[in-house]
């Protein structure tokens, strides 16, 4: 097993729920790569004993670390080398725990011939083909205890709030904090809202007396700009570091409105701690399911969640685009937004 990409809270449940699975169900010897795909590359592993996952479910990040690492480009990478050490390892199957990016390099790998079966994770609830990822509840439940704070300090100084949640390219967090916290405008990256409609929401919400809390998801790209904002700079791979959003916007709320206005970034804190009861339970059922499917040898699958049925696909069918908000969800949200 290998986790890789961004961490979320459920990762260790998977990792319980496979160990736990693989050996009372079907006697496998389980065992963990470190680090993602450098693990493989690098042959950093460690058994995985029923006693490295006790108590693991409630449990925050992943044991086994994660990276960026591509299976591909980096130095040692591509499918002889991991063939290789798997067979020098004595490893019969990985099982790869990620997001579209681990999952388009587990696709390539497992059409290369490496025995890979996958299992979807994201806060971001970005992936086709699967209803939901473990970690998305979580990060829902914690910026909506964090925007539930905003507005009791908010209603205290009469002040509008902001809240950036993250959400790369989808406003999955977004939608469903702010819908469950009562926000009064909700800004994602599917929908180019202008600014003149937020300042709108916003002095409406004032003058009926209440304090206006607006939630931004940090892929949110405003009108008139090409890209999302990420002052943070670009890392080592490329890819944006994003966020600043919140703050871009606050500004100019105040300046269209002159209603006081102060901006908080969820950041991390969103991917941090224990799952919900929710996500151990979608983690659980997609570690175990995905046992299943190395016992069966179906390599190139991938456990998805299907209504309450746990069920398996290709794959490429979760890489067929990101899952975006309809917008449809996001018209029946903004019905509430405003006056
Ligand atoms: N098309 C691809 N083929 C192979 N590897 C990929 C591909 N896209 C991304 N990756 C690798 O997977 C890593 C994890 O992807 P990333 O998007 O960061 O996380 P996640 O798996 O959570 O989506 C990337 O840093 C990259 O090294
Ligand atoms: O700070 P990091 O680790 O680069 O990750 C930030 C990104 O990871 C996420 O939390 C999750 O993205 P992935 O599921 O693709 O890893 C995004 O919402 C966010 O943009
Ligand atoms: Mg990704």
């Amino acid at each position: 097993m290998l986790t890789s990409g961004g961490d979320c809270p459920g990762l260790n449940a998977v990792i319980r729920s496979a160990v736990l699975h693989g050996i009372k169900s079907y006697d496998m010897e389980m065992v963990g790569i470190r680090n993602g795909w450098s693990g493989l590359i690098e042959k950093d592993v460690e058994d995985l004993p029923r006693s490295r996952v006790r108590g693991l479910a409630r449990t925050g990040g992943t044991i086994l670390g994660t990276s960026r690492t591509h299976p591909y480009d980096a130095e040692g990478g591509g499918p002889e080398n991991m063939l290789r050490n798997l067979r020098e390892l004595d490893i019969d199957a990985v099982i790869a725990i990620g997001g579209e990016g681990t999952l388009a390099g587990a696709n390539r790998l497992a059409a290369d011939g490496l025995p890979i079966v996958g299992v979807p994770k994201t806060i971001d609830n970005d992936l086709q083909g699967t209803d939901y990822t473990f970690g998305f509840d979580t990060a829902v439940q914690i910026a909506t205890d964090a925007m539930d704070r905003l507005r009791t300090t908010g209603e205290s100084h009469h002040r509008c709030m902001v809240a950036e949640v993250m959400g790369r390219h989808v406003g999955w967090i977004a939608l469903h904090s702010g819908m469950a916290a009562g926000a009064h405008a909700i800004l994602i990256p599917e929908v180019r809202t202008p600014m003149s409609q937020v300042a709108e929401w916003v002095q409406q919400v004032h003058d009926r007396g209440r304090s206006p809390l607006v939630v931004v998801a940090e892929g949110f790209i405003p009108e008139g700009h090409d890209d999302p904002l990420a002052e943070a700079g670009v890392e080592a791979s490329g890819r944006p570091r994003l966020g600043g959003i919140g703050e871009w916007v606050t500004r100019e709320i105040e300046e269209m409105t002159g209603i006081e206005t102060r901006s908080t970034i969820l950041g991390h804190i969103q991917r941090g701690g224990a799952p919900t009861a929710t996500d151990r339970v979608l983690s659980t059922r997609f570690g175990m399911g995905a046992v299943d499917l190395v016992a069966q040898r179906r390599w190139g699958q991938m456990v998805a969640a299907n209504g309450t049925e746990i069920i398996s696909i290709p794959m490429s069918a979760a890489l067929k685009g990101l899952k975006k908000v309809p917008v449809s969800r996001y018209d029946e949200a903004k019905i509430l937004f405003g006056r």
